[in-house]
């Protein structure tokens, strides 16, 4: 699915990688290799092509066995420890030196008095939650590292173009197709964590007994975002057979108080409704409030929505995408299950893409018949147009009654 894996291929033996972060970030690119295959040649390459900050990004565990100070105050930004030099280089600077000191870093015999501070190479820490905490160039490093199961250390430096500018994606490009380097983006290395490890743990589970019948309810929870989500099933379950699933995403408004500005509680009645009449049934419930954007914020869009705007037009407004969902967390519930196929009721063609993706096999669409009322319209229609949800209007209800 990413091609990320044909950028791992390269980087595991030891070709050059370049990563871009996020436009809303400091929108950089970087030229990254794996510390250990440092030689004269590459570092003197990366010298003459880059041209930023000469850094090894390590993670934490060379940080500590090194013993290399942190002289700042690192909050949130980039945490340089000291420079070092390896102790067999002269001055230090040469590229021949600058190898010896990089790849010795990603030695992992080294001891702290095999480097002299300071000197000519900036060590950089990387957040031991990686980029599922922090987006930055030194976290994706070294995750790539990690991912292809090298020694956690990568040199990395920002690219500039001729005239010393940082932010020239059409040099970069460049760059990357004169010496046939792979680019990717943090973003993609993210995914790909996200889609190789689990990001929810089961933390326990009894019965649940409905005004619908008697279910199983089990708590997850992913450690990284916090959240927390509800998996309610009947209480047999076979999962090797065709699993019915709901994934419904949590609205206070809707499933609490039956707001009448979405189809979120319709949705979920109709699907306890269909757990307590059908076998091998599983709802997942998501812990993302609001498309995504929290509570609070749900609310604010809403009172944009008074004055006219559409349900995508406010989250916009309110400086969010239209729709900051995942369902990794999902995937990771149906996998820590091991259902692999399934019948999904949803109108949301994203949902089903997603998990068509990662390899769940949808056998059916479970269509969930909503009604129209004067306050949900404008939202069911934006849905539709927008967002090609593929809503069945019940009976008699139509758009123009309203
Ligand atoms: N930001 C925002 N979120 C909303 C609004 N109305 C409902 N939601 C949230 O939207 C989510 C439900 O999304 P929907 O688009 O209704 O449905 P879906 O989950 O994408 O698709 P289905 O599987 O068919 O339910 C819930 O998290 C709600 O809290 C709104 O106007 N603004
Ligand atoms: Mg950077
Ligand atoms: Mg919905
Ligand atoms: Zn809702």
């Amino acid at each position: 699915m990413y091609k990320l894996k044909d950028v791992i291929q390269k980087f595991k033996n030891g070709e050059f990688v370049i990563v871009f972060d996020s436009q809303n970030r400091e929108d950089e690119a970087d030229l990254i290799l794996p510390a250990q295959f440092s030689t004269p040649e590459k570092i003197s390459f990366v010298l003459n092509y880059a041209k930023g900050m000469f850094c090894v990004a390590i993670d934490k565990e060379i940080q500590k066995r090194l013993n290399l100070y942190i002289p700042y105050n690192t909050q949130n930004t980039c945490t340089f420890t000291v420079t070092v030099d390896h102790k067999d280089t002269k001055t230090g600077i040469t590229a021949k030196e600058r190898s010896k000191t990089s790849k010795e870093l990603a030695n992992p015999k080294a001891i702290a008095s095999d480097f002299k501070i300071p000197g000519h190479v900036s060590p950089v820490v990387a957040h031991e939650g990686g980029v599922l905490i922090r987006k930055g160039h030194t976290e994706a490093a070294v995750e790539l590292c990690r991912i292809s199961k090298l020694f956690p250390a990568a040199v990395m430096i920002e690219i500039l173009d001729e005239k010393g500018d940082s932010h020239n994606k059409e040099y970069v490009k460049n760059l990357a197709k004169k010496f046939s380097i792979p680019i990717t983006t943090i973003e993609e290395i993210e995914k790909y964590i996200l889609l190789s490890q689990p990001t929810v743990q089961k933390e326990a589970e009894a019965e649940l007994p409905t005004q619908y019948g008697k279910f199983k309810i089990f708590a997850f929870k992913n450690y990284f975002s916090q959240k927390e989500h509800a998996v309610l099933m009947n209480q047999t379950f076979n999962p090797s057979q065709p699993v019915n699933v709901r994934i419904h995403s949590s609205c206070k408004t809707g499933d609490i108080f039956h707001s009448l500005r979405c189809d979120c509680h319709q949705q979920l009645e109709f699907f306890l409704q269909f757990m307590a009449e059908n076998k091998n049934c599983m709802l997942i419930y998501l812990d993302q409030e609001g498309r995504g954007i929290g509570f609070a914020n749900k609310i604010k869009a809403y009172a944009l929505q008074e004055q006219g705007f559409d349900t995508y037009e406010a989250n916009n407004l309110l400086g969010f995408d239209d729709d900051l969902r995942d369902y990794f967390d999902a995937l990771h519930i149906l996998r820590f299950f091991g259902i692999k196929r399934i019948n999904i009721a949803t109108s949301n063609p994203e949902k089903v893409s997603f998990l068509q993706d990662c390899g769940i096999e949808i056998l059916k669409k479970i269509a969930i018949p909503v009604s129209v009322n004067p306050y949900n319209r404008k939202y069911i229609h934006s849905k539709m147009l927008k967002k090609k949800h593929e809503i069945l209007i019940k009976g008699e209800d139509s758009f123009e009654n309203f």
